[in-house]
């Protein structure tokens, strides 16, 4: 896997899965393989553009369930082929939709696939029918767990707080947050 930040990298062709990506749950998993198998299908390289730090850590402080090198491992079993790690600071925060737009234009994607009510740039304007005029983007259904609640970062973070380590590691489809954090 290559790792870029944001303005590096341009692509012929690509497919592209954006958001913040903070503990690759099985949401998150099942979001990366679908996009993985459409890039398989035109034979196009798979782009995960993400941001360092999640936007929840930056404006408020919430704790962070993946450090980069993790996050960067869990990616690369994955089979990204490409990450960019956009680092996510205020002057980022304020880029507008179409300067989000027109930096996924330099790796011309085919299909951007994200989760549900998914939005970006200033203020959270960004829609996905703002990515949906530009290029063609999907919503991913929300995976949820078995008692159907919606698997998110924040759920994992709370469950962790109150010490419901087994549920969090369900809900994160793995248990090397122990080894890491212990
Ligand atoms: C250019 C850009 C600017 C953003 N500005 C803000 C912001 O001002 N406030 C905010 O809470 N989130 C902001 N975000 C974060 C998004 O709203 C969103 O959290 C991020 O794209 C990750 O989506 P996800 O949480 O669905 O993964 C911005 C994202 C991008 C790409
Ligand atoms: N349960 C889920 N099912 C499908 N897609 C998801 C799920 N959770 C998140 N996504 C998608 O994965 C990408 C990254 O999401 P993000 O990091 O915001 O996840 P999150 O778990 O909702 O985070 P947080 O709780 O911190 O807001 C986004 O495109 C988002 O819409």
């Amino acid at each position: 896997m290559k790792v870029f930040q944001n303005n590096q990298l341009k692509l012929e062709q690509s497919v592209v899965t954006i958001g913040a990506f903070d503990g690759i749950h099985r949401g998150h998993q099942a979001l990366i393989k679908k996009a993985k198998s459409q890039a398989e299908l035109y034979k196009v390289p798979l782009v995960v553009y993400t941001f360092d730090p999640p936007p929840k850590v930056f404006f408020q402080n919430q704790p962070l369930l993946t450090s980069l090198p993790e996050k960067r491992k869990f990616l690369e079993e994955l089979g990204v082929c490409y990450t960019v790690f956009a680092s996510f600071d205020e002057v980022y925060a304020s880029r507008c939709v179409q300067d989000f737009i027109d930096e996924l234009s330099d790796v011309n994607p085919k299909e951007i696939w994200v989760g549900p009510g998914f939005n970006f740039a200033k203020g959270k304007s960004g829609t996905i029918a703002d990515l949906d005029n530009a290029f063609k983007a999907y919503q991913h259904p929300a995976v949820t767990c078995p008692e159907g609640e919606v698997i998110s970062s924040t759920r994992i973070r709370n469950l962790l707080q109150h010490k419901e380590v087994e549920k969090a590691y369900s809900l994160l489809g793995r248990n090397q947050y122990a080894l890491n954090h212990a």
